[in-house]
């Protein structure tokens, strides 16, 4: 039986509130999501200490979500109605100033975005180890990482420092293995999630992309959250982007939503520089033996078809992910990782979009 969104939303304003609202109508549910049965939704307390007080409510909203006939999973969340988080003296989030609704940072060449369909397919290991790779090859390379609901690339670089705010209008960005860096994880504390409304969200990436002092960059890399939400839409109508890469793995489910991205792109009318196909295979290090463990051939086909390049195809690889952890991406070195972003890297150059 499939679960529908209206289903799920006359459960829950069966709920009653202490106020005898129910939590619909009272705007209290947020990212409500049907998937196959699976439903995840938000609760938004009003404030911080209502909060405090609502996990019986949250628990109850499950419930009555999970008496829905044909779900299968039930998870929700509890979050405040955050006030902006403060970055050194400087307000971030907030709606986006009409005024300044270009988001072109100055100074910058060429903007290349790095998206995928689903999360975890290593999209910002792609981002972080073709960033280094580019300023190895000796490009001026800047790294945003607009992955605002699961920042990971101040881990990925190593860097915990919070950027500075001199004057509390601009933010002057890190700079951690030659890469100019930016994450609206490095203006939060880590373990901090980030629920944040969509007119709040755009307000702090127009800020990460035209209040930080990026400088004189031949590129920016953005490291795009996954799926198709309000952050491509933003950056592919209010920036001038000089084309995107979409990553997968081969496994189906990954490339059936690359391509709702890939769509997503198009529509935007933002050009797709190409595809890379990321965990394509595991060599075994002993025998030598090659595993397709998440498929083979399924990204090569779906480039072939969109007449795009298939830009690399990148292993599992062990260092790629201890290097990830531990900050220190695997292209800073020189083994046969290295080697491919520094060819993926050079093949970029070459095609003249860095
Ligand atoms: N080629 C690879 N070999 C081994 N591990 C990898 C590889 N690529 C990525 N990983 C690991 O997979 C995990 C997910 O990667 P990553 O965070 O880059 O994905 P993502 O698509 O950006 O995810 P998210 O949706 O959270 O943004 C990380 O632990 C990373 O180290």
């Amino acid at each position: 039986m499939t679960v529908t969104v209206e289903a799920v939303k006359a459960a829950l304003s069966r709920l009653a509130l202490p106020d005898g609202n129910d939590p619909i109508s009272a705007d209290l549910i947020r990212a409500l999501n049907v998937e196959d049965g699976v439903v995840r939704f938000v609760v938004e307390a009003p404030s911080a200490e209502m909060a405090k007080v609502m996990e019986p409510f949250r628990a109850a909203a499950e419930a009555a979500v999970r008496a829905v006939p044909g779900v299968r999973q039930v998870s929700a969340v509890l979050t405040a109605h955050a006030p902006a988080p403060k970055a050194p003296s400087l307000k971030m989030g907030g709606h986006m100033k009409p005024q300044e609704t270009r988001m072109n940072p100055p100074g910058v060449k060429s903007i290349i975005a790095i998206g995928s369909g689903k999360g975890g397919v290593g999209k910002s290991t792609v981002s972080s180890n073709l960033a280094v790779a580019l300023a190895r090859a000796g490009k001026r390379v800047g790294l945003l990482d607009a992955d605002i609901h699961g920042p990971s690339q101040p881990r990925m670089f190593g860097v915990t420092k919070r950027p500075a705010s001199p004057d509390g209008k601009t933010i002057i960005p890190l700079v951690a293995h030659g890469v100019t860096l930016m994450s609206i994880g490095l203006m939060l504390p880590e373990d901090k999630a980030v629920i944040w409304r969509g007119p709040m969200l755009m307000g702090a990436l127009q800020q990460m992309m035209t209040q930080v002092q990026w400088g004189e960059l031949d590129v920016l890399l953005i490291d795009l959250p996954p799926g198709t939400g309000d952050v491509q839409l933003t950056l592919g109508q209010k920036t001038d982007l000089t084309g995107a890469i979409v990553v997968s793995t081969p496994q189906d489910v990954a490339m059936i939503d690359a391509k709702k991205a890939l769509d997503a792109f198009a529509s935007l009318k933002v050009p797709v520089l190409g595809l890379i196909e990321n965990m394509s295979m595991f060599k075994c290090p002993d025998c030598g033996f090659e595993a397709h463990i998440f498929g083979e051939g399924g990204v090569q086909a779906e480039a072939t078809r969109l007449g795009l390049p298939l830009l690399a195809a990148l292993p599992i690889d062990l260092d790629t992910r201890l290097g990830g952890d531990a900050g220190r991406p695997v292209a800073l070195g020189d083994g046969n990782m290295a080697k491919a972003y520094a060819q993926l890297a050079d093949r970029m150059i070459q095609g003249g979009v860095v």
